[in-house]
């Protein structure tokens, strides 16, 4: 049996690693242990708890800030893997916790995974800070599980080394199949359903936000008859702009984040997404809704390209033109609503299970040949 460390800290980090977590419980050679860093508190537990995880250990959250977070997690954490004998860490994404995992299996010489390896936009500062940490966590990572095909060329680009990369497929759409398999979700709505929207990355904070919630407004405003349905991320610097600008909105519904269950449902039962999140993007097409992305750019151009999703940025004037061009043109919206999702087919936790199974066994053999 190969023990495994998965840390996780934020709400997406949870939700892509559960079905790997699953997948390696049942596959018979490993032993895989949850972490749970306490990044994200409340956020958090709706996501254990959706996916029938109880982590094996959770950390406190050493103070608010970033810097004391990350010096105590990296303290705690080598606690951790000093204190066993582990085969691997297995980290996901591009969140702080990311790279501390990432950082103590590197320092403790134990070789680390990496699933959603290659996303980049190349600008570090946009977004802010994934775009490094992700860098950084390539950089000393062993394996490097790849989404796409264009997330694998840019670690080859970067001179990973051939062996050491493998196409997945993201295990969110495994996260969406085994959410929907589990309660047997489907649509609920009649007719054109409603205008899906979250919004909460760091750039986006400020004037941006207030932009996106003006055009929400005015989009709101012209349409009575179009429900808005916007889970709001509980960071005050997110809630506070948003209920301002919303909140007397009689057909814009501001709500708590959903569970991954209440959301895979709204996302079923919606006619547009509107939102900066990752995950959304990688998660709509699987339903067949069109998404605006609410950014400049995206370290996930499969999706403009496939035509599932459109750049629509932070202009209150763009984001109005962008809904109303999809509202009026029906051909135009269908067009995106059959695009097929280039993020994956719900096999990404398998794939990466039996990949790491090749990976260990090897590694055991070398160590008993020498
Ligand atoms: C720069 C960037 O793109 N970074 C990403 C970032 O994640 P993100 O931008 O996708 O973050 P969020 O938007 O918070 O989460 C999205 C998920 O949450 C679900 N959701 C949302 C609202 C709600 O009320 N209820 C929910 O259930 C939703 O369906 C979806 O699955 O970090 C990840 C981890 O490392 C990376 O993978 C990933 O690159």
């Amino acid at each position: 049996m190969q023990d495994i460390l998965i840390v996780s800290g934020t709400r997406p980090e949870i939700i892509k690693l559960a079905p790997l977590y699953h997948c390696l419980c049942a596959c018979g050679w490993a032993r895989p242990h949850w972490l749970h860093t306490g990044q994200h508190g409340e956020m958090a537990r709706q996501m254990l708890e959706c996916f029938d995880i109880l982590p094996d250990v959770t950390l406190e959250r050493g103070g608010d800030g970033l810097c004391e977070f990350s010096t105590s997690c990296r303290t705690h954490i080598d606690r951790v893997m000093a204190d066993g004998s582990w085969a691997l860490v297995l980290v996901q994404g591009d969140t702080e916790s990311t790279f501390i995992g990432a950082l103590c299996g590197y320092y403790r010489h134990i070789p680390v995974a990496h699933i959603e390896a290659g996303l980049r936009t190349y600008d570090l500062q946009r977004p802010f800070p994934e775009e490094g940490l992700r860098q950084m966590v390539s950089r000393i990572a062993s394996f490097h599980f790849a989404p796409t095909a264009r997330a694998a060329q840019a670690l080859r680009e970067e001179a990973i080394p051939e062996e050491r990369i493998s196409v997945t497929g993201n295990t969110v759409i495994d996260a969406q199949h085994w959410i929907v398999r589990r309660h047997q979700l489907r649509r609920r709505r009649e007719g054109r359903g409603h205008l899906l929207v979250t919004a909460h990355r760091r750039e986006n904070w400020g004037s941006d936000l207030r932009e996106i919630c003006y055009a929400i407004a005015d989009v709101a405003s012209r349409h009575p008859e179009l429900e808005v349905l916007f889970p709001v991320h509980l960071n005050p610097v997110v809630s506070q702009p948003v209920h301002a600008i919303l909140g007397g909105l009689s057909n814009v519904h501001l709500s708590p984040p959903l569970d991954y269950l209440q959301m895979q449902q709204a996302l079923l039962d919606a006619w547009l997404v509107l939102t900066d999140s990752g995950g959304l993007q990688e998660e709509a097409p699987t339903f067949g809704v069109p998404l605006l992305v609410l950014r400049t750019e995206t370290e996930r151009p499969e999706a403009i390209e496939a035509g599932c999703a459109r750049l629509a940025g932070t202009r209150r004037g763009t984001i109005v033109q962008q809904i109303e061009a999809l509202w009026s043109n029906a051909d135009a919206y269908r067009a995106m609503a059959h695009a097929g999702n280039p993020f994956g087919n719900g096999t990404a936790s398998v794939r990466v299970t039996d990949l790491l199974k090749g990976a260990l066994a090897g590694k055991e053999r070398l160590r008993e040949a020498g």
